[in-house]
């Protein structure tokens, strides 16, 4: 199995370059490129399609043929308004040229060329409260299942307040069991604010099989290959989080982990 703690590989450039390959599994994907004004980079999708996330700043954007211009509004993600998106559909190819400092997500998974490339936000994300007291968190949904706009990703990202919890309680998606339950690996991509925190966040299986509790920085990845994969912040510090999800089924369909779905259940 890979680390599921995945260190960027410099402040630079393309920092994170996880594919189904590397993660030992079938779907997803994920890249992050931090650039500098007049940085550009360009990728073919091949068999993938993709949804690029301006996590900050802003950039000039074209694929499949047609210019976007420039995108991007979110100078730091902390100001946690809804994200400028982009989605690129499989044989098909991108092109990104930075007019600001920028960070720029790639999230991948396979597509069958049922989408055109369209922008994806920032019209139509809400940051939506999720929880209560200590296990608020803010959701921005940029393409999960209420969208019908990629075969197979679901992308979401996750402000979680100091000292809070967030996807928790410990909830699974492991086994292709529709309706009751999908297969979907994850990747967490963190952000802490202000920058030098930590929080931490378990990957486990209810068997004990899998059992990682890990303390994640500032542009740290994290690898949900199955279980349950709850993570905090402390005190003092905000925590940010894009999440990539796929599988067979474009569909996110999950159990609880029953030691703690009381919570679940006295919350709703
Ligand atoms: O509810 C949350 O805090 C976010 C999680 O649902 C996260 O997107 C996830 O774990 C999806 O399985």
């Amino acid at each position: 199995m890979a680390d599921l703690l995945v260190k960027p590989t410099g402040v630079r450039g393309k920092v994170h370059d996880v594919t189904a390959e590397s993660a030992g599994w079938g779907y997803v994907g994920f890249g992050l490129y931090r650039l500098e004004p007049g940085d550009s980079v360009a990728e073919v999708t091949g068999d993938r399609e993709v949804i690029l996330v301006l996590v900050e700043g802003k950039a000039r954007l074209s694929a499949a043929g047609q210019a976007f211009g420039e995108m991007g509004d979110r100078m730091d993600v902390f100001e946690k308004t809804p994200p400028h998106c982009l989605y690129v559909p499989n044989g098909s190819d991108w092109r990104a040229e930075a007019t600001t400092i920028c960070t720029l997500a790639v999230c991948t998974a396979p597509g069958h060329g049922t989408h055109a490339a369209q922008r994806l936000g920032p019209e139509g994300i809400v940051l939506t409260p999720r929880g209560k007291g200590a296990n608020t968190r803010h959701v921005n949904n940029i393409a999960m299942e209420g969208r019908a706009v990629a075969d197979s990703l679901l992308v979401t990202e996750v402000f979680t307040p100091p000292g809070n919890w967030s996807s928790y309680p410990s909830h699974r998606h492991d086994e292709d069991d529709f309706p009751r339950m999908t297969y979907l690996e994850e990747s967490y991509y963190h952000r802490l604010n202000p920058a030098q925190g930590f929080g931490i966040q378990r990957v486990y299986t209810e068997d004990g099989t899998l059992d990682e509790t890990m303390a994640v920085k500032n542009h740290d990845v994290v690898l949900v290959p199955r279980g349950h994969h709850p993570c905090g912040v402390p005190y003092g510090y905000e925590m940010y989080y894009l999440n990539v999800m796929a599988g067979p089924r474009r569909a996110w369909r999950f159990e609880n982990d029953p030691d703690h779905d009381w919570i679940y259940q006295r919350d709703l």
